[in-house]
């Protein structure tokens, strides 16, 4: 089976969990793609669902498969998220925002019960930080926001290069990668983040750092597909610890 074969189906396990009348986040990414489209053919036969995307990428492709929208204006909380990441450790922390969607999936991931992750099992680490860590910033100040970063780094007993992520394909190959919310992101290669609740908390409060790639506490489960099969692993503590 082929690593999007895996995806697909760690997105079709995720699904079992989705009923009638729920209000869902809907992830950026490859994987989440497949739930999208997984989720459409289950509102083509008559699920009631409603959904938030946390990308506009997402919004495209959910309008495209037919899964009804909405947004966080018009309703007050999210049943489930279902995203994926770019690594995963033991206490389901993440890395999240290789696809550049990290702040809407942050936003639409607190507004939820519950997070399920779904991905094939490459993501799974022992410790976070062999895939870079990305970290949404302003443009404005950005020397002096590069400074605090790397102080905070090494504060928190991690170092690293730090690039401005370039765009990739199409006519804005080469330029500088804007995100959904008109900001930039830094590539972090950090290699091993000994204490990623210390170094999130540490981000999040410098100025001009809009937010990281680091999800805390927000994942309730992760749906890890695999050569061996599907392994469904849960949170041991509460949402927010
Ligand atoms: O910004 C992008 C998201 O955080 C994605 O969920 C993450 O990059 C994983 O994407 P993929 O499923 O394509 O590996």
């Amino acid at each position: 089976m082929n690593m999007d074969q895996l995806k697909r189906q760690a997105a079709a396990r995720a699904l079992e969990e989705v009923r009638d009348g729920m209000q869902l986040g809907l992830g950026t990414g490859s994987t989440a793609k497949h739930f999208v489209e997984l989720l459409g053919e289950r509102v083509a036969a008559g699920l009631k669902v409603i959904g938030v995307p946390t990308s506009e990428a997402t919004r495209l492709d959910a309008m495209r498969c037919g899964v009804p929208l909405t947004t966080l204006d018009e309703i007050d909380h999210l049943d489930i998220t279902i995203d994926g990441a770019d690594e995963i450790d033991p206490e389901l922390n993440l890395i999240k925002g290789g696809g550049g969607a990290l702040l809407r999936e942050k936003i639409v991931a607190a507004a939820s019960d519950r997070m399920i992750v779904i991905a094939d099992d490459t993501k799974w680490v022992p410790t976070l930080g062999r895939f870079p860590l990305p970290i949404e910033v302003i443009p404005f100040g950005l020397g002096a926001t590069r400074r605090a970063i790397e102080k905070a780094f090494a504060e928190c007993g991690v170092s690293g290069q730090m690039a401005v992520r370039k765009a990739k394909g199409g006519d804005k190959d080469g330029h500088v990668f804007v995100t959904d919310g008109g900001h930039w992101i830094l590539d972090a290669q950090l290699g091993r983040i000994v204490d990623p609740p210390r170094l999130a908390k540490a981000l999040s409060a410098i100025p001009g750092v809009v937010e990281h790639g680091l999800f805390i506490g927000l994942a309730s489960s992760a749906v890890l597909a695999g050569g061996e099969g599907i392994r469904v692993i849960e949170r041991r503590k509460p949402k927010g610890d």
